[in-house]
């Protein structure tokens, strides 16, 4: 059964999601990273929110983690790169809180123009400052949107309900969809020099950091008020204390930090300044969707494969998984016999469907191919790392669909450009689950790949077979199954022999001396 752990606050109803699902579940909240290294081992899955640091520490310590699910949207606090390298799958749930957020951004931007919690503290302290406080409409003032995703698209729906004006800087954002958000499209000065309020809505990226710099903050116009809900570090906060303290900027509102926990900041005190201890996400309705969702996905991933949110894999649904399992075997079979043969040199390698093949998701099939191919460098590699070790290698793939159909009614071949020139071996499926190898270098050999098997070429001869039985034979190697195919009579035949255990180097070197081989090799497909 395997076993999950939730490290952050979540929902009670995810725990329970795993338990129905047959998934062991462990709740153990506010663990130091030097405690959750002790313990991560054991766990097949991690659901985490924004608290839990998933590191390289974590993750070298995570022997038998598969896959990282966060309960949210930002997935900053996990080292995706490195989660890749080592297999393991990371999924967020990206739609399940963006309600909620737009939400709390609004009410930070209301907060600011009528200074909320600061008249609050004051009528609470029996001051009664009428006077005090004087606010500002937002009905036709202009909202700077930065970032026009998820979130920040329900905020600009929400502020022209308000009778704002909105422009949007987001280099994504095409005039087709800025039309139909029903926002002014501007480039980052043009917001700056317009907006009366500025609202970020970016993932923490090279390109976003500081977006908000000194230099940005002195183009906004004087008497801006500022609201973050996406990350710290869009801000520049020692230059945003400043742009406060002269009155450049009439008001912030800051709920994400560079540093969190922000237990400390020169901007706390700061008049118009108001902070939130990262609260976007924060309602009941977004937290149950996080926590169904992430426990949905992960137990879908553990128990049946399917992937659904992941930064870092393909797509594969629930339903898609079943249907794709009996391929990625074959595929992954094929990619390993093809890399056993060709060893070292591959630069390019094809992935061609055809038939039944070609109506289904073919990365996954790519991905399981690529896993068995760069299994011969490395055996940490699985269809989650598979494609990065090929980017990182430079190796050129791939994919070709087919709409027709051959010999086979489904058929997958993989072609390799490597140190003899392009070579392929072609697959497909009997009674619809079991992988067979029907091509192998332009001969056909129909053959089940199994644990261990002998592939040897010679020239087509009498009398080899019974030399060659003879030779296993007196190594006490016991042969289960029998593949033969040849280009033509006389020419060139290929053997396909598998064999119970293992066969030693001195047998293989025995059959490479037999008068007509030409080469020998012993391949593992366990
Ligand atoms: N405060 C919270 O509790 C809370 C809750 C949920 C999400 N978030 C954060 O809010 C942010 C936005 O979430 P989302 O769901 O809308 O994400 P999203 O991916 O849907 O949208 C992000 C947008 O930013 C744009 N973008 C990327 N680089 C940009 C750049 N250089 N300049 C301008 N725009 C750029 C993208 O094109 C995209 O449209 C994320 O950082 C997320 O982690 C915070
Ligand atoms: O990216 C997110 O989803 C938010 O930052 C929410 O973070 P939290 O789950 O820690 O509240």
């Amino acid at each position: 059964m395997p076993k999950v752990l939730i490290s952050d606050k979540m929902d009670p109803q995810a725990a329970q999601i795993f338990r129905d699902r047959g998934v062991e579940v462990d709740e153990i909240t506010g663990k130091t990273p030097d405690e959750l290294k002790a313990m991560i081992g054991e766990y097949d899955g991690l659901a985490i929110r924004s608290s839990t640091k998933v590191t390289k520490e974590i993750l070298d310590a995570a022997t038998n983690l598969k896959v990282i699910g966060r309960a949210g949207i930002g997935v900053d606090n996990v080292d995706i790169p490195y989660a890749s390298s080592k297999g393991v799958v990371v999924m967020n749930t990206p739609f399940g809180n963006s309600i909620t957020t737009a939400e709390h951004a609004i009410a930070l931007m209301f907060a600011l123009a009528r200074q909320l919690p600061e008249a609050d503290a004051s009528t609470q302290a029996g001051k009664w400052e009428k006077n005090r406080f004087m606010g500002v409409e937002v009905t036709g003032k202009t909202l700077g949107l930065i970032g026009a995703g998820n979130i920040g698209s329900i905020v600009a729906s929400r502020a022209l309900g308000l009778k704002m004006k909105v422009v949007a800087f987001d280099p994504f954002l095409t005039p087709e969809r800025a039309v139909e958000m029903g926002v002014e499209k501007a480039t980052l000065e043009e917001l700056l020099a317009k907006a009366d309020f500025i609202t970020l809505h970016t993932p923490l990226t090279d390109q976003t950091r500081n977006i908000l710099s000194r230099e940005n903050i002195a183009k906004c116009k004087k008497g801006v008020r500022i609201i973050n809900c996406a990350r710290g570090g869009l801000i520049d906060e020692a230059a945003l204390k400043d742009a406060l303290d002269s009155g450049h900027v009439a008001g912030a509102a800051l709920d994400v930090f560079a540093e969190e926990p922000a237990k400390a900041s020169p901007l706390f005190g700061t008049p118009n300044f108001i902070s939130t201890p990262h609260l976007g996400a924060s309602t009941n309705e977004a937290q149950v969707n996080v926590a169904l969702q992430v426990a949905e996905q992960l137990s879908d991933y553990l128990m049946t494969g399917g992937v659904t949110n992941a930064l870092n894999m393909p797509s594969l649904s629930a339903e898609e998984a079943p249907k794709l399992k009996p391929y990625m075997a074959l595929a992954e079979k094929l990619g390993s016999l093809i890399g056993q043969l060709e060893g070292e040199g591959i630069q390019g390698v094809s992935i061609e469907v055809e038939g039944h093949a070609a109506e289904l998701n073919q990365k996954p099939i790519t991905a399981a191919v690529l896993a068995g191919l760069m299994r011969v460098y490395s055996d940490t590699v699985n269809m989650v790392n598979a494609p990065y070790l090929a980017k990182e290698r430079g190796l050129d793939v791939r994919e070709v669909r087919h709409d027709r159909e051959g010999d086979y009614q489904t058929l997958v071949r993989v072609t390799v450009k490597g140190k003899q020139g392009e070579r392929s071996v072609a697959g497909s499926l009997f009674g619809h689950a079991q992988p067979r190898l029907v091509e192998l270098y332009g001969i056909k050999v129909e053959a089940d790949l199994d644990d261990t098997m002998l592939y040897i070429v010679n020239q087509d001869a009498p009398g080899f077979i019974g030399r060659l039985g003879t030779a296993l034979g007196a190594a006490d190697v016991n042969i289960g199954t029998f593949h033969l195919g040849r280009r033509d009579q006389g020419g060139e035949a290929v053997l396909l022999l598998s064999v119970d255990g293992t066969v030693d180097k001195a047998v293989v070197d025995d059959i490479c001396k037999l008068s007509g081989v030409k080469d020998v090799k012993l391949l593992r497909f366990a």
